[in-house]
């Protein structure tokens, strides 16, 4: 590993332990170093706040000039909620710049590497470029399809059983197995279920590490408005509750949950629920991260869509059996396996007593 790939390595560890706390914006890094010596470092903290290079560079003060900076994000070249980075680092005088990898978002893309070179800064590019992609996935995937990255997760026993014939399902898998979910649930934006789970489970849908962590925005699908009134969901206003109805739905049902300050009704234009539809509307409310965690109905609804970037399956080594015991995607099914959804297993690691296998659709 050479210097250069030295300092961006401290760059992306500063970025990824910012992962899920910086959207809609991606999580960065950056470091400057003059003569072998840090003497600056920072990663973007929340959305709105300051950009990891300016961080960084306030921390360096008058030693930028004729320093290094490393970013793990070409640097911006747009006035967003904040001023441009590329402006600040050829104030700053800055000499040279390496860079991890471009900036996607069309607003960037290029800009901001051709305003350094253009002011007689020396740029490097792609120097750990997969690692630095690897921390912005959500990202890239929101700001260029304008739709959260949709991570579908189910948890089952070994013979494939999400509950029992009478439709108890806690716990199917153990406590390390849970806390990786929870973990999940602090960096997405929102969790997702249908209304079929919330009338079943009651779940609360919050996020309960020993240490905190943040809780998503909790988003039920519930065409008909059945949500019952009495559930977690509603009755806790720990984390806003967005209850997706169709358009039939009359009025007087949906004032039942005005006074609920952290319930908002999003009422859609069709009878029924398109998850393109939500995607889209999801996508413009700067959700970049969807965690969907069934039932089976919705996953069947989410898969037929084609709305999946990430699957994480969680197998309990247990066998519950039963040909009526619901396993974890529903629906009317497919006649030819052709039709499947086909995925590359990325990730397989045992939790406790369990397995957590992570795939992506092809
Ligand atoms: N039944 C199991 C799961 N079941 C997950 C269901 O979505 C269940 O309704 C919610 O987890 C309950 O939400 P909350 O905990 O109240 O926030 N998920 C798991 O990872 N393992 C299992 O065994
Ligand atoms: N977070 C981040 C960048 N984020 C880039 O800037 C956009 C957000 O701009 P703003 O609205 O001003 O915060 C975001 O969509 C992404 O393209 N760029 C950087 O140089 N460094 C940073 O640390
Ligand atoms: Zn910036």
């Amino acid at each position: 590993m050479n210097q250069d790939e030295q300092y961006m390595k401290l760059a992306i560890q500063m970025a990824a332990s910012t992962k899920g706390q910086t959207a809609p914006n991606p999580s960065v890094g950056s470091v400057v170093v003059k003569n072998g010596e840090v003497i600056g470092m920072g990663a973007h903290l929340k959305a709105g706040e300051a950009h990891a290079e300016v961080h960084a560079l306030n921390m360096a003060g008058e030693r930028a000039q004729g320093a290094t900076i490393y970013v793990t994000l070409e640097p911006c070249s747009h006035y967003g909620k904040t001023p441009p980075c590329a402006e600040k680092i050829i104030q700053s005088g800055i000499s040279r710049a390496v860079v991890a990898t471009l900036d996607p978002n069309p607003k960037v893309a290029g800009r901001g590497i051709k305003m350094l070179e253009d002011a007689g800064v020396e740029v490097k590019t792609h120097v750990l470029k997969k690692e630095a992609d690897d921390l912005n996935e959500v990202f890239y995937h929101w700001i260029q399809s304008k739709r959260p990255f949709v991570t579908l997760k189910t948890a089952m026993s070994l013979d494939g059983k999400i509950a029992t014939t009478t439709g108890e399902s806690q716990w199917i898998t153990g406590e390390e197995a849970r806390r990786d979910v929870h973990q999940y649930r602090h960096i997405h934006d929102a969790i997702l279920v249908g209304v079929n789970t919330v009338i079943q489970d009651k779940p609360n849908l919050t996020t309960r590490l020993p240490h905190g962590g943040k809780h998503p925005i909790r988003v039920v699908l519930d065409t008909h408005l059945r949500t019952p009134i009495d559930t977690p969901l509603i009755q806790n206003p720990e984390a806003p509750t967005w209850i997706v109805t169709g358009s039939e739905v009359e009025k007087e049902k949906i004032d039942r949950f005005t006074h609920y300050e952290h319930v908002e009704i999003i009422q859609l234009s069709e009878p029924t629920i398109s998850i393109e539809e939500i995607l889209q509307q999801l996508g413009e409310k700067d959700v970049t991260s969807v965690f969907v965690e069934g039932g089976a109905k919705i996953n069947d609804a989410f898969l037929r869509a084609g709305a999946v970037q990430q699957v994480i399956n969680y197998v309990a080594p247990k066998l519950i059996g039963g040909q009526q015991s619901p396993t974890p995607i529903g629906g009317e099914g497919i006649a030819k396996l052709s039709e499947s959804m086909q995925l590359t297993i990325t990730e397989v690691t045992q939790l406790g007593e369990d397995v957590k296998i992570i795939s992506k659709p092809i």
